[in-house]
């Protein structure tokens, strides 16, 4: 009799599987790149800086280079008459004097410069060195690499970049009602691909997006083996759970292991993990939110962790509208929007249905609520990962 029960691996055991699957097969490997086409890359080197910027003491104003000290007790009615000076641009070194007066701000004389307040020592100067000093450290291995990052870069004498070249990876939709455009009644639009293909894109990942493959287990079976030979990680979306047309779990244990079948997490819960000759093989369950959310919190958590990669995440704090309840036994991923209510943001909860890409569509972030917890009340304080 077919088994309609899942047993539930703890969320982190299903990560730490990842993860020693991927160890052990998969190392990245790197390329060096300009860094106008770093967008979206893991840097594979610390980075430490060539150059110091500003070099020198440089002007932050057009005007004229003074020593301050010449202006100590300068006013309106006991101006200060200064013939030690330097025209100097905004960028152009100082060198010798200490600060600048901007040329608006004085009146030039028989080739002398009368001024009407005193100056401090640095004003209107950008020091040596404070942006970015020689040595330092400017992008740390592993960082995913910001715009500001590559600005820093390039500052720091770098129009390079060695990177970290991202796995294949293939995602094969299964289901015969699945099509681009619907035609006639029993089909439907196959959209997983889109929310697929954005989030690993994201990170530079070389996504493959195949066509449906009808629910036939000797057809699965042949197309995730063929798939294996181009791919470095294949994912099966839907025919996850138990139902008599799902049969991802049989086709990767015809042609391997399945190490995991039931993950204890909402939504997402029926994520199968498998090892086909030796690399990994993950069966997303087929509603759109749940695979998202595997995706984010299951896959990409465990990848980032085997490869050392900071994916710099954002979040924000947020207090709840309204108390929350959860099921003990399993994390859960509640879609928010976010409000911001007298100066305060406000986290409101939006619909929980895993097959409804509107609260997806209309969510800022989500929340995680551990799996011991069953209830958050109103006006907690709490962590929104945006999305
Ligand atoms: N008897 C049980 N039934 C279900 C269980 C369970 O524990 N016992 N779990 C439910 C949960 S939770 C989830 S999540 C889903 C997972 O479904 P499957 O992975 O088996 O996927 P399908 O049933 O084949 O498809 C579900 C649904 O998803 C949509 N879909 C699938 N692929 C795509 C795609 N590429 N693009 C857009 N939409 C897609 C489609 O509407 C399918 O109808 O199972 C529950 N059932
Ligand atoms: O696991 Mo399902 O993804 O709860 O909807």
């Amino acid at each position: 009799m077919k088994d309609y029960h899942f047993s539930a691996t703890l969320p982190q055991d299903a990560r730490d599987i990842i993860e020693k699957i991927l160890k052990e097969y998969l190392s990245l490997k790197t390329e060096t790149i300009s860094i106008y086409k770093a967008q979206g890359k893991f840097a594979a080197k610390d980075y430490l800086s060539l150059n110091t910027s500003p070099p020198t003491d440089v002007a932050a104003m057009d005007g004229y280079a003074i020593n301050a000290e010449q202006t100590f007790n300068t006013t309106d009615a006991n101006p200060a008459i200064i013939e030690n000076f330097k025209v100097v641009q905004t960028g152009e070194s100082i060198e010798g004097f200490d600060a600048v007066v901007p040329f608006e701000e004085a009146q030039i004389e028989n080739g002398r410069i009368k001024i009407f307040q005193s100056y401090y020592p640095r004003q209107n100067v950008r020091s040596k060195g404070e942006d970015v000093q020689k040595e330092q450290l400017l992008i740390k291995k592993g960082d995913l690499l910001t715009i500001f990052d590559k600005v820093y870069l390039k500052a720091g004498g770098y129009l390079e970049v060695k990177v970290y070249k991202m796995p294949k990876v293939a995602f094969l939709p299964t289901g015969e009602e699945l099509v681009d455009i619907v035609e006639k009644e029993g089909q439907l639009v196959e959209f997983n691909s889109v929310i697929f293909n954005d989030l690993l894109q994201r990170y530079g990942f070389e996504v493959g997006i195949l066509k449906p493959v009808e629910n036939n287990l000797k057809k699965l079976t042949e197309k995730i083996k063929e798939l294996l030979q181009e791919f470095d990680i294949v994912f099966v979306n839907a025919g996850s759970s138990k139902g008599d047309k799902d049969l991802t779990v049989e086709a990767i244990s015809a042609l391997g292991e399945v190490l995991v079948h039931g993950i204890a997490i909402k939504p997402g819960k029926p994520t199968i993990i498998g090892k086909v000759e030796n690399k990994l093989v993950i069966g997303l369950p087929g509603f759109p939110v749940s695979m998202f959310f595997v995706l984010k919190e299951i896959f990409l958590k465990s990848f980032f962790k085997a490869y050392n990669l900071n994916p710099k995440e954002k979040s924000i704090f947020a207090t709840l509208e309204r108390r929350l309840s959860s099921d003990i036994g399993s994390e859960e991923y509640v879609r928010v929007s976010i409000k911001n209510i007298d100066g305060k943001n406000v986290a409101k909860i939006l619909k929980r249905g895993a097959s409804v890409i509107s609260s997806l569509k209309r969510a800022d972030g989500y929340i995680t609520v551990p799996i011991n917890v069953d209830l958050i009340e109103e006006g907690n304080l709490l962590e929104v990962k945006l999305i």
